[in-house]
């Protein structure tokens, strides 16, 4: 395959989930799906209702359920998946009939099995992983960016900072402002480091590029359709007329290219938005620009997994959103609207859902971390006309750890949290580490800021895997 080209194949790839047949399940199914299946834990977080507690289905009962299967048959049933599930007062949530995956599994030794259960065992107690970055994060200006900016720079040590302001950061002298902002906002003595972007529009110049290069504190470009998003009402209309020659730079510059991966059309289904900008704009502008570096920004769709795997790798990467990987479209209306799981692109079914678990969880370097962590005022999320965003700074990590953990891979977690992003940056890897110990903490309810509050993703839900700095002595 040449560089940059699509593989002649990307449209007609099996669906990875969920329609298996016995005999051809996906390969990239195989590994990952078995344990996810299986595992009585591996299903989506059920944050807290506001009907009152979950009843998770009891042990042994999840055991016999399990041991009733034929082998090689795992019953996953589908009514189980959502933000909010409530067996006990749920007349109106009538549980769907499970859907058959059909799988092959070699039998392994039991002396493997053991061992395999051991080392997670130990795993559990406490990961050390090389310190992760964060590829896609929305700080804001003011009250709001003095409180969320700690959340982040408490985990990570550095974040892609994204540029929708208002206005947008549309130059580099706008950027380094903006980053001495930032900068102000840090809790005394933190390392992190806000790596900048610009807002490209139409009116983007070469010249800027050229400028932002230079700077040295500019590390992409980011791409809003006009009207696809929070603040991009001044983003682009016209990708291959108006804004080529500053794609054209941009290869010249090495500059990545961050994609917000929606058409705006309103005739197109809003659920279909992601799948129509690869087919009519992602897939064309990589055959015009093979040399452009893109990254399709907070993926969720099976149809953006496999167009990213038909590109050549190191080109063409996609940061993945604790929200999509946990979560499927059932969450924005379980037990009523719930504006706190709304985010843009909007989540999708649950096959979509797997087929993002299974690609970021096999150790793929096309993926990486970018948690699109969005903080609006509750106000403004839980109003007549709520803002698209979810705030996930403070839980991220431990999501990520949960749906790796639930894949049974999480030896494969380091990779996409700290290694798969600043390598296609070209970027050094962070020396220091970070901790994930296996102890229950309560997400707060919401975080004050000067005129307000923001509702964190899993608000007033108990997760596992605490990020700390200190390791267990
Ligand atoms: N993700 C969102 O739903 N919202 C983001 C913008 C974006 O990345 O789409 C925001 O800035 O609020």
């Amino acid at each position: 395959m040449r560089r940059g080209k699509l593989r002649p194949d990307f449209h007609k790839q099996t669906p990875p989930c969920g329609h298996c047949r016995p005999g051809s399940p996906p390969r990239s199914h195989r590994r990952s799906a078995l344990p996810q299946a299986a595992s009585p834990a591996a299903r989506p977080l059920l944050p807290a209702c506001p009907y009152g507690p979950t009843t998770p289905r009891s042990p042994p009962e999840r055991a016999n359920r399990i041991k009733k299967a034929k082998p090689m048959q795992v019953a996953v049933n589908t009514s189980t998946v959502g933000a909010h599930q409530h067996p006990t007062k749920s007349s109106f949530l009538r549980p769907s009939p499970p859907c058959r995956v059909y799988f092959h599994a070699s039998p392994r030794p039991k002396n493997l099995r053991a061992i395999a259960m051991a080392t997670k065992s130990q795993l559990q107690e406490q990961l050390v992983i090389t310190r992760p970055d964060d590829w896609h994060l929305h700080l804001r200006e003011g009250g709001v960016l003095e409180a969320v900016v700690p959340h982040s720079a408490r985990h990570f040590g550095r974040a892609i900072i994204m540029p929708n302001l208002k206005p947008p950061v549309t130059t580099t002298a706008r950027a380094v402002e903006y980053r001495e902002e930032i900068m102000r906002a840090l809790p005394p003595g933190s390392s992190f480091e806000p790596l900048m972007t610009l807002y490209l529009t139409d009116n983007t110049s070469p010249e800027e590029i050229k400028l932002a290069r230079k700077s040295g504190i500019i590390f992409a470009v980011k791409l809003y359709p006009a009207g696809a998003t929070t603040n991009s009402q001044d983003g682009v209309t016209d990708i291959f007329g108006k804004c080529l020659p500053v794609l054209e730079e941009m290869v010249r510059q090495e500059m990545p290219l961050l994609v917000h991966g929606e058409v705006t059309d309103p005739h197109v289904d809003t659920f279909d938005r992601e799948k129509v900008f690869i087919d009519k704009i992602l897939a064309p502008l990589v055959q015009k620009l093979p040399q452009l570096k893109i990254v399709m920004e907070h993926i969720t769709t099976m149809d953006a997994v496999n167009f990213i795997e038909s590109c050549e790798e190191g080109h063409v990467a996609a940061t993945v959103t604790p929200q999509h990987l946990l979560l499927n479209r059932n969450a924005l209306f379980q037990g009523g609207l719930q504006p706190h799981n709304y985010c843009l692109p909007v989540l999708k079914r649950e096959t979509h859902r797997q087929a993002i678990v299974s690609a970021v969880t096999n150790g793929s370097r096309r993926y990486f971390l970018g948690t699109d962590s969005a903080p609006h005022d509750k106000q403004n999320k839980e109003c007549s006309c709520g803002c698209a965003g979810i705030y996930s700074a403070p839980v991220a990590l431990s999501l990520y750890a949960k749906v790796f953990e639930e894949a049974g891979a999480l030896d494969k977690l380091e990779t996409f949290t700290s290694f798969n992003g600043p390598d296609f940056y070209g970027l050094p890897r962070n020396t220091s580490k970070i901790v994930l110990r296996k102890n229950a903490w309560k997400v707060p309810g919401t975080y004050k800021h000067s005129s307000g509050e923001i509702v964190p993703m899993f608000s007033g839900s108990t997760l596992e895997w605490l990020p700390s700095d200190q390791p267990k002595e």
